[in-house]
Order: C-alpha cells, then structure tokens, then sequence
C-alpha cells in the first residue's frame, strides 16, 4: 500500500487521478480531498500497487478532523487500516519552503519513503531550480519530478516505485517521538535544506500578485465578486433557454408517439403520465444546472475561490463565522451534502457547528428547478434597466435571501452556542492559473451523469410510486373531480391542505412535497405528474408551466418559493449531519428549526402577496 501524503493543494489527488485513472475531485484550493480514497494500479514492470489518497496535512501534530485522518491512517491507528508500506511525500516545488516541515515530521515515522517534487512544470517558468539530486542526499530518500496535471507526468515516479519493489512491511514510530522534536528545530533543517538545494528559495510569483492586486482590492474586489455572482445567474436563465426548449419539445413529441400508438390504458397513462410527466419535467433543468456548474468549475480551478472567501471574510466575521466556512458553505450550492462533509476542515468545534447547521439553507440545485420552473410561470420575461432580465434577476433575489437567512440563523446560533472567540482567517492565497480544460470537461460530465442518475434511479422510482398512488383507487361513478382527486395521493394531499392552507398551498402541492423530501427536485416531478394526472377530459398533457401559471394565484406560488429557501425536508442531509456531528440532536435540531423558518415565512409571503394582490 502506497499512500500519498503532502500539504493541501499540491496535487495529491491529480497524481492519484493520473496513476489509477479515478476522477476524484480536484481543484485549486486548499482542503478539497477529506476522506482517504483508495486506488490500484499496475506498474510498468508489472508490480500491482494499492495507493492512497489522503487529505492534505500541514503537519501530523492534526489541527483538523481531515488532518487527524491522514495523521491517523500514516501512523497506523486507524481501526482497519494498516499503516502504509510506502509514503510517497508530495510537495509543491513552487512552495518547497512550506512543504519541507511535513516532509521531515514524516521521515521520523521512518517508513520507507520517496519525495515527489510535484508541479515542476511551474517551478521552472518561474525560474525556481531545484537540485534534486541534493536534495535526495540531504533528505536521504529517493526524489522524483513530476507534473500531475500532464498525461506522462507520472513517469519518473512509477520508476521510483519499481525500484523499490519488493516492498517490505515496517512498522511505523509512535507519533510521540516525533512531537518530540521542536518546531524550532525543524524550521532551522528546512532552511538548511533549501540553501543547499535552491537557487531561489523565495520563488516570488508577480502575475499573481497583480492579480491579486485588484481582485483583493477592498473596494474593486468586492464589485468584482458582486459581478460575477450576476453574471452566473444571468447566464443561467439567458443561455439555457434554447436546450431547455429542445429537452422539453423532444419529451413532449415522445409523449405523443407513445399516446398515438398505445391503446388507452393503465400502462399509457404509467408512461405518460407518470414518466414522461414526472421524469421530464426533472430532466429539462440538466442545462441550466450545467451552467451553473462550469462557472462555478471554472473559478475553483483558477483559483479565485480563497480570494472569495478573503473578501467575504469580514462580512461573515460580522456573525461569527470564519473565513474557512466559505468553501463548506458554496459546496453546499451544488448540495448541502458534501458541504456538511467540507466543513470538516474548520478547526473551532463550534465554527464547525454552526456551519454545518447553516448549509442547507444555502440553494442547493436541487432547488433550482423549483425556483426555475415557478419563475417561469409567473415572472414575465422582462428586461429591468434595458440589460438585467428580471427572471435572472428574482432568482438572484431567491439565492441572496437564502445566504441572508443563513447568516442570520449563524449570528443567532453563534450566540446560543456561546461562542465568541474569533479564530482569524489563516488561508493559502493558490497561484493562478488557467483552468484545465479537461478538468472542467470531467468536472461537468460527473455533475451531468450523478444528475441522470439520480433521475433514472432515486426520481423515476418516486414517480412511478407516486403515479400508482395517485391512480388508485379509481374515481366513483358519479365523480365531479379528475380521478386523482379520489386516490390514496390526494387522500393524503387534501389531509395536509388542513395544514398547509394557512400559507396558500392547495392539494396538488401538498402531494408533490411529500416525494420532494427524498430529493427536492422531485417536487417539481410529483407536480408534473400530479397535474398530468389532474387534468379532465382529452387535454393533451401540457408542459407544467402554463398549466401551473394558469391554476395558481400568484401569492401561492410566492409562498412556495419563499418555502424552498427554506425546504427542510432533505433526507440525505439530515442523516449526513447525524453522521458528521455523531448524534441526533443537531439533525432533528436542524430539521425543526428549518420547517419553523419555512411555514414562517411562507405564511408572511403568502399574506402580503394576498393582501396586495386583492385575494
Ligand atoms: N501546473 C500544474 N498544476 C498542477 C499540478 N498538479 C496539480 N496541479 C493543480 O493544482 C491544483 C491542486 O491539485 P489537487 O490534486 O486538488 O491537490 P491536493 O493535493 O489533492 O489538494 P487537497 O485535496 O486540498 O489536499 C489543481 O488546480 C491542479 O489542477 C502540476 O503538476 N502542474
Ligand atoms: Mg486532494
């Protein structure tokens, strides 16, 4: 077993994607990878080799719940888990200086071990030399050059791994030995090292700076992250409209072949209604969450996103949360899942906890279709100072309220929880550089195959649950409303309209909420459904949005938007709370305090827009 261990951001993962052919997530910031992955490969002499993928560590002393996996998984301490055979170090050749300190605390561990000098590509451009083979005699251990992100790039380390082969097994020292040895003492062997290997041991970088310059600029800086946030919500509306339409013409034409040549029938109306219907409407959002995606793809490669979490630093500072919580909080944008998991790399416990109990409200795209499809509906398709669409522009609204209400929530929890200390923000400023392109290819082709998945497994199985329930059993003789009206699904539904009511929901969407806390989009498949379903007579099943514009009053679907920015019912969150905070307490605690803000504030939106709209 190789494991690969290095600070964060050095390209652990890229050289683990490049020698196993994973695609496991990589990006430019530090702490993206958070858990051990495991990998295998073949060498080219033949040798199968096991490897590791561990979260980056500044040093094994762990200040980090991601740090104390890797220190555990080296040191051999973790329950099922033999310490490695082989610690391949990976540092950064850009940034020896900081990288040397971990490089040394492992080599007490006294494994056998090799050094990677990972990213050499941009050392020698900016003029930084290395003499590797000095290095490997002062560090005692064999030293390999490498270029992750470049097919070929492993080569020299697969060498080095063969010539280590057999690999024998030896037992790694205590960690206490190693803490034994001062800092002090550390720092002074890393300075020693970097004199005699390095012509430049500063490695100064000024496209960077320059960069930096502005964008971290305290009054550009914050303009420019305002425009670009605009910017991604316009796109998303003003360029997917034309492979929506595609998407929804090509399941609307499938709809009618199917009804053309099928004999009027349950099965029919299982693949109209209840697939084409449900399915469908989940599906047309593929191109609007791509676009999302590649923005958001787009700035974790070239390295803005610490520069974000910079600027927003002192505004979230202003409710008790640090800087670290940035990263957690927009991983939560694509689901509050893996940002629950990101926050793992937040030292304070409360910090942590807080974070944690904010993600969800941050618009996960799950929610996207929702807000999508309702704005459709309702909001007229205008220009607002002749260049902002005002569809973009209430979705913008609807992000920024739920990031509002997230700091809110936090400055209130950060007092209840009782704690006040401040931890600043100590964060790796990475160099820039252009994003990869195949990256980013990956990057979105993985977000569009977990997105079909998720529609061809988890939505197409509640669709088809929930068209059965809706069309049993089957209307009386002498029945006034479609037959759905009689099912066990509208039995249901009209038994929460009690509930519901108060805050404008009619029975339709009290069906559609219930799948929807499976997976939020599901809702807008459960209305597709429930409304295909609902329709009397021969009416061809219309796409929702006309029919949802045409049926709802306008406060309801106001209500209904201002219940997603909330949306407390997401299983899959919940239980990766229980599981990050390893009790029930914060889960139930969360889900309660979420259904409280979201029937709230449903229940005002719908009165307001009521009371104005004359209803
Ligand atoms: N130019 C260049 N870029 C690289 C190289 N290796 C990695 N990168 C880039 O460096 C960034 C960080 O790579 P990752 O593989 O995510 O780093 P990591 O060490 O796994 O980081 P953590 O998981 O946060 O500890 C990404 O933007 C990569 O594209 C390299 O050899 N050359
Ligand atoms: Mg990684």
């Amino acid at each position: 077993m190789v494991a690969l261990l290095g600070n964060p951001n050095c390209g652990k993962t890229a050289l683990f994607n490049r020698l196993t052919g994973s695609r496991q997530k990589v990006a430019n910031y530090a702490g993206v990878t958070i858990e051990r992955k495991e990998g295998q490969f073949t060498s080219p002499e033949g040798h199968p080799f096991r490897v590791l993928d561990l979260p980056g560590a500044y040093s094994l002393s762990a200040h980090t719940p991601d740090e104390a996996i890797t220190r555990d998984v080296v040191a051999g301490l973790r329950a099922g888990d033999a310490a490695p055979d082989v610690v391949v170090c990976v540092v950064d050749a850009t940034n020896l200086r900081l990288n040397l300190r971990l490089v040394l605390e492992i080599k007490r561990l006294g494994l056998p071990m090799l050094l990677c000098l990972n990213m050499v590509d941009v050392a020698k451009k900016r003029g930084i030399v290395i003499d590797a083979t000095k290095l490997a005699q002062e560090l005692g251990m064999a030293v390999v050059e490498t270029v992750a992100v470049q097919s070929g790039g492993e080569k020299s380390l697969l060498r080095a791994l063969d010539a280590l082969w057999p690999i024998s097994k030896t037992a790694p020292q205590p960690l206490a030995a190693i803490d034994a040895v001062s800092v002090e003492e550390t720092q002074r062997e890393v300075r020693r090292i970097l004199a005699a290997v390095t012509s430049d041991p500063h490695g100064k970088e000024d496209r960077s700076e320059k960069i930096d310059h502005l964008v971290l600029h305290p009054v550009a800086g914050p303009v420019i992250l305002a425009l670009l946030m605009f910017l991604v919500f316009q796109a998303v509306f003003s360029w997917a409209e034309v492979p929506m339409d595609m998407i929804e013409g090509g399941v609307g034409h499938l709809g009618e072949l199917v009804k053309e040549h099928m004999a009027e029938g349950v099965l029919r109306s299982l693949l109209v209604e209840g697939i084409l219907g449900g399915v469908g409407s989940v599906l047309v959002f593929l191109p609007q969450i791509l676009i999302l995606f590649f923005f958001i793809l787009v700035l974790e490669d070239c390295g803005y996103l610490p520069r974000a979490a910079f600027l927003l630093d002192r505004m979230m500072g202003g409710v008790g949360l640090s800087g670290r919580a940035f990263i957690p909080l927009l991983s939560s944008f694509a689901c509050a899942v893996p940002g629950v998991m990101a926050a793992r790399t937040i030292q304070n416990p409360r910090d942590r906890l807080v974070t944690i109990m904010i993600a969800p409200l941050m618009t996960c795209s799950a929610r996207l279709p929702i807000y999508t499809l309702i704005i459709a509906a309702f909001i007229p398709e205008r220009d607002v100072l002749g260049f902002m669409s005002l569809q973009g522009l209430v979705l913008f609204g609807l992000y920024f309220a739920g990031i509002i209400s997230a700091m809110a929530v936090a400055w209130v929890m950060k007092r209840s929880f009782g704690s006040k200390r401040l931890q600043p923000l100590m964060l790796e400023l990475p160099s820039y550089h252009w994003p990869h392109l195949q990256n980013l290819a990956l990057g979105l082709w993985e977000r569009a195959r977990t997105f079909l998945m998720r529609v061809g497994t988890l939505i197409l199985t509640l669709m088809i649950l929930l068209w059965a329930l809706s069309s049993f059993p089957g209307a009386p003789a002498d029945a006034v409303h479609p037959p759905i009206y009689y099912s066990l699904a509208g039995m249901l539904g009209r038994g929460l309209e009690y509930i519901f009511a108060p805050i404008g929901f009619n029975w339709q969407i009290c069906i559609a909420l219930v799948p929807g806390m499976a997976a939020r989009e599901v809702a807008v498949g459960a209305l597709g459904t429930v409304y295909a379903l609902s329709q009397t007579g021969d009416e061809l099943a219309a796409t929702l949005v006309p029919v949802i514009g045409g049926s709802w009053p306008l406060a309801t679907a106001l209500s209904l938007m201002a219940w997603y920015i909330f949306a407390p019912q997401c299983l899959s969150t919940l239980s990766v709370v229980k599981r990050e905070t390893n009790s029930w307490r914060y889960p139930l605690l969360m889900a309660g305090y979420m259904f409280a803000l979201a029937y709230g504030a449903s229940f005002l939106t719908f009165r307001i827009a009521t009371y104005f709209t004359g209803g």
